[in-house]
């Protein structure tokens, strides 16, 4: 299923937030967002997922869900949200009883997506004998067991410290390339729209209105750390992006 935005525009009384942004999403790939602080960014993520009607224009679901999909639109936020009484499994499988889906449809459902973000060892651990990685880890396989049609993940690596970072883009790169899925991923961190995006949408600042769709076509899985490539690419981002960034931080200043 792939997501097309036909010109959407938000205002939140007087304040506009986002202006005439028509975007396709397409199935099987990542589309970052990024753009400076307060530019509409997670307005157009709960836009999409139906958390919020746009003052104007549409969001369009293009095509079927995939098979066994129990939410086309599932969201990771960048507080992980796990109940912490619940053990890894009960996590996940707090999301299929949701659902009706118990016994071992649930158990094999959550053995496959334990094993997709390699967690299976830590199913009967508390969230809070976890690190943030491996909790974040868990909001993923959690989104992964509704079988989405599209992850709308809100800046998710943000509450991490670099290294764990490093090493959850790793965990995404691989879970992508073994099994592709679509996401819109909001990020402030340009390093991490080019290492995950296959396309980065640039937003200027409030009201966000898209600047420039940068593709990138090198797969995720030979997008290396420290890729020159990948450096030019986010050379180019930042170009893009520095004015309006220090315009918005000014304004944010004022207010
Ligand atoms: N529910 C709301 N009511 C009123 N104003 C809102 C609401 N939600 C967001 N805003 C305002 O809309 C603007 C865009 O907010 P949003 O969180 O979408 O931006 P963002 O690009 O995700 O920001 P950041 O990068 O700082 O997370 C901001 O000025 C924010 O204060």
């Amino acid at each position: 299923m792939d997501i097309r935005l036909e010109a959407i525009s938000h205002a939140y009384g007087d304040t506009d937030v986002l202006e005439d942004i028509t975007l396709d999403i397409p199935a099987g790939r990542i589309v970052c967002l990024v753009g400076p602080s307060g530019c509409g960014k997670s307005t157009l993520l709960r836009i999409i997922g139906g958390l919020e009607r746009p003052g104007a224009g549409r969001v369009l679901q293009v095509g079927a869900p995939p098979e066994g999909c129990l939410n086309p639109l599932t969201y990771v936020f960048q507080d992980f949200a796990l109940l912490p009484w619940r053990t890894v499994r009960g996590n996940v499988s707090l999301v299929l009883e949701d659902h009706g889906i118990r016994r071992a449809r649930a158990r094999d459902i959550i053995d496959d997506v334990l094993a997709r973000t390699k967690l299976s060892d830590f199913a009967g651990a508390l969230p809070k004998q976890l690190s943030g990685g491996m909790k974040q880890r868990v909001a993923i396989a959690r989104a992964l067991a509704v079988n989405p049609a599209v992850m709308l993940m809100d800046e998710p690596l943000s509450a991490l410290d670099s290294q764990t970072r490093e090493l959850l883009m790793d965990d995404l790169i691989a879970l992508w390339t073994r099994q592709p899925f679509t996401s819109v991923y909001v990020t402030h961190n340009l390093a991490e729209a080019v290492r995950l995006g296959h396309r980065i949408v640039v937003l200027s600042r409030r009201p966000g209105r898209i600047c420039e769709v940068v593709e990138i076509d090198k797969p995720l899985a030979e997008r290396l750390y420290a890729d020159p490539d990948l450096d030019d690419v986010q050379r180019h981002l930042w170009e893009l992006m520095r004015d309006e960034a220090r315009a918005a931080e000014e304004e944010l200043i004022d207010v």
